[in-house]
C-alpha cells in the first residue's frame, strides 16, 4: 500500500506539479520540492501508524515527482543526466536503508523505534541538507519573496516585485518632448500590423512619427538580429542573449529613439525593454529585476508613455506566422507560456502605463481600442511656444 501511495504520488507530481505552479520558477521549485520531500520522508520515519504512513507516503511522492520534473526543466540540454543521476541515488537508498537499519537495530527512544525508522531519518536529514543547498545554489530569483511569488504562481501569474518594474529602475517621464509608444506581446499577435495602422492614423492628424523596431532598426542592430534570430546560432547562452539584446537596444535608443524624441516626434516601436524582461527573464526563467537593471542602465532609464499588449495564446500566434520558425520562435510551448504569463505579470505591475489588449478579436477593433488610448496621451497639437507667440492677439470669442 505504501508502494502504491508512493508511485502514484509520484505520477501526480510528475504530471500536475509544473501545471499547477505554471509560471513558478523551476529551479526554486526543485529546491522546494526536494526539502519538502526530505521532511515528508521524515515524519513517515517516525510516524508508526500505517495510515498516516500510506497518507504521507502519497504526498512523498507527489513532491519527489515535482522535483523530478523540475530537475528535467533545469537540466534541459542532458535529460539523461537527471534520470541516471535519480535512479542512482534511488538505487543507493534501496541498498543503505536496509542495510542501515539491520546495523542500528531496534533503539528505545521514549518508545521502541526500528531500525528503519532511524535510518530513514538518516536519510531524511541527508536530502534536507541537499535540499537547503540546491535552494540556495539555484534559486535565481534572489530577493524575490517566496511566499508571494508562490501565491502568484498559483493564481496562474508572475510575481514581480516592485523594483523589477522598469518605472521603479528609471522615473516616469525620461524626456521632455515626443511621445513613445511601445507594442509589446508575444509571436504573431499583430505587433506588426497594429503598430503601422497605429502611425498611419497619427500621421493623418499631422504628427511626426517614427517607427521602428527590435531588434534589428540599426546597421549594428541588424547584424545582431542576424545573430540573434538565426537557428544556426547554437549554445548561445542566456546572459549573453540577454545582453546581446540589450546591446540591440542601447543602439536603438541612442541612433533612433531619443534623437526622434528629442525633436518632439512620436516614437512607435515594435517591441522594446518589456520584451527582454519576458523572453529572457520569465521564458528564460533568469532574474527579473537584474535584467531591468542593465535595460534601465543601456537606455539611460528611457520608458514608454504607452505599451500596448497584445495578448494572445502563444499556439494561435505562431500559427499566424508564415515564415519558417526562428531561433526564439522554436522554443517549446511552455517558453512561450512562460512569456505570455511573463508580459501579464509586467501590465498588472504597471497598469497606468499599459493597455493590454485581447488580440485575438478582429484588426480593425483592436486598432479602434489602441486609438482610443493612444488619444489621451497625445500632446497639444498647438506647441506650447506657438501659444506664447499668439496669447498677445486678441481672443476670438464668436
Ligand atoms: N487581429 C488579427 N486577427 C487575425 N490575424 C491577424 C490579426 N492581426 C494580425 N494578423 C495576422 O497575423 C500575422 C502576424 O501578424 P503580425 O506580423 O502583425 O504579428 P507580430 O506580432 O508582429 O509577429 P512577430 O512576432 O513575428 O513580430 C499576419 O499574417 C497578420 O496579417
Ligand atoms: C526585443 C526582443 C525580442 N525577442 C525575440 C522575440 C521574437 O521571437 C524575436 C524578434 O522577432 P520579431 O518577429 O521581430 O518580433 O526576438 C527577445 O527574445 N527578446 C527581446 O528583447
Amino acid at each position: 500500500m505504501v508502494l502504491a501511495a508512493l508511485a502514484l504520488g509520484l505520477a501526480c507530481g510528475i504530471f500536475a506539479g509544473p501545471r499547477v505552479l505554471g509560471p513558478f520558477s523551476r529551479r526554486r521549485l526543485l529546491g522546494l520540492s526536494a526539502i519538502a520531500s526530505a521532511l515528508l520522508l521524515a515524519v513517515v520515519a517516525v510516524s508508526l501508524n500505517l495510515v498516516v504512513v500510506v497518507f504521507v507516503a502519497g504526498f512523498l511522492g507527489a513532491a519527489a515527482g515535482v522535483a523530478w520534473a523540475s530537475a528535467e526543466a533545469v537540466v534541459t540540454d542532458n535529460p539523461l543526466r537527471v534520470r541516471t543521476g535519480t535512479a542512482l541515488a534511488l538505487v543507493i537508498a534501496a541498498l543503505a536503508v536496509p542495510l542501515g537499519a539491520g546495523a542500528i537495530g531496534t533503539r528505545h527512544v521514549g518508545r521502541d523505534f526500528p531500525g528503519s525508522s532511524a535510518a530513514l531519518l538518516i536519510v531524511a536529514v541527508i536530502a534536507l541538507v541537499a535540499g537547503l543547498i540546491a535552494y540556495r545554489l539555484l534559486d535565481e530569483r534572489t530577493g524575490v519573496p517566496l511566499v508571494p511569488d508562490l501565491a502568484a504562481a498559483l493564481r496562474g501569474e508572475v510575481y514581480v516585485p516592485p523594483s523589477a518594474a522598469p518605472e521603479a529602475a528609471a522615473p516616469r517621464r525620461t524626456h521632455e518632448r515626443g511621445v513613445f509608444i511601445v507594442f509589446e506581446g508575444g509571436e504573431g499577435a499583430g505587433k506588426t500590423t497594429q503598430s503601422r495602422l497605429a502611425a498611419i492614423w497619427l500621421r493623418d492628424h499631422g504628427y511626426e512619427v517614427v517607427t521602428t523596431r527590435e531588434p534589428g532598426a540599426t546597421k549594428t542592430g541588424m547584424r545582431l538580429r542576424a545573430l540573434l534570430l538565426d537557428r544556426e546560432t547554437t549554445g548561445l547562452s542566456s546572459r549573453a542573449e540577454t545582453l546581446l539584446y540589450a546591446a540591440d537596444r542601447a543602439d536603438h535608443v541612442a541612433n533612433v529613439i531619443r534623437p526622434a524624441l528629442d525633436r518632439g516626434a512620436i516614437v512607435v516601436s515594435d517591441r522594446y525593454v518589456d520584451s527582454t524582461l519576458a523572453y529572457q527573464g520569465f521564458g528564460r526563467e533568469q532574474p527579473v529585476e537584474e535584467i531591468a537593471a542593465v535595460n534601465a542602465w543601456g537606455t539611460g532609464g528611457l520608458v514608454p508613455d504607452l505599451t500596448v499588449l497584445l495578448e494572445l495564446p502563444p499556439e494561435k500566434g505562431l500559427n499566424r506566422l508564415s515564415s519558417p520558425a526562428d531561433r526564439i520562435e522554436s522554443e517549446p510551448r511552455e517558453f512561450h507560456e512562460r512569456v505570455l504569463s511573463g508580459f501579464r505579470a509586467l501590465a498588472d505591475a504597471e497598469p497606468d502605463r499599459y493597455l493590454v489588449v485581447d488580440a485575438s478579436r478582429p484588426e480593425a477593433e483592436i486598432r479602434r481600442e489602441i486609438q482610443d488610448r493612444i488619444r489621451e496621451i497625445l500632446p497639444d497639437p498647438i506647441p506650447a511656444s506657438t501659444e506664447d507667440a499668439t496669447s498677445t492677439f486678441p481672443a476670438i470669442t464668436d
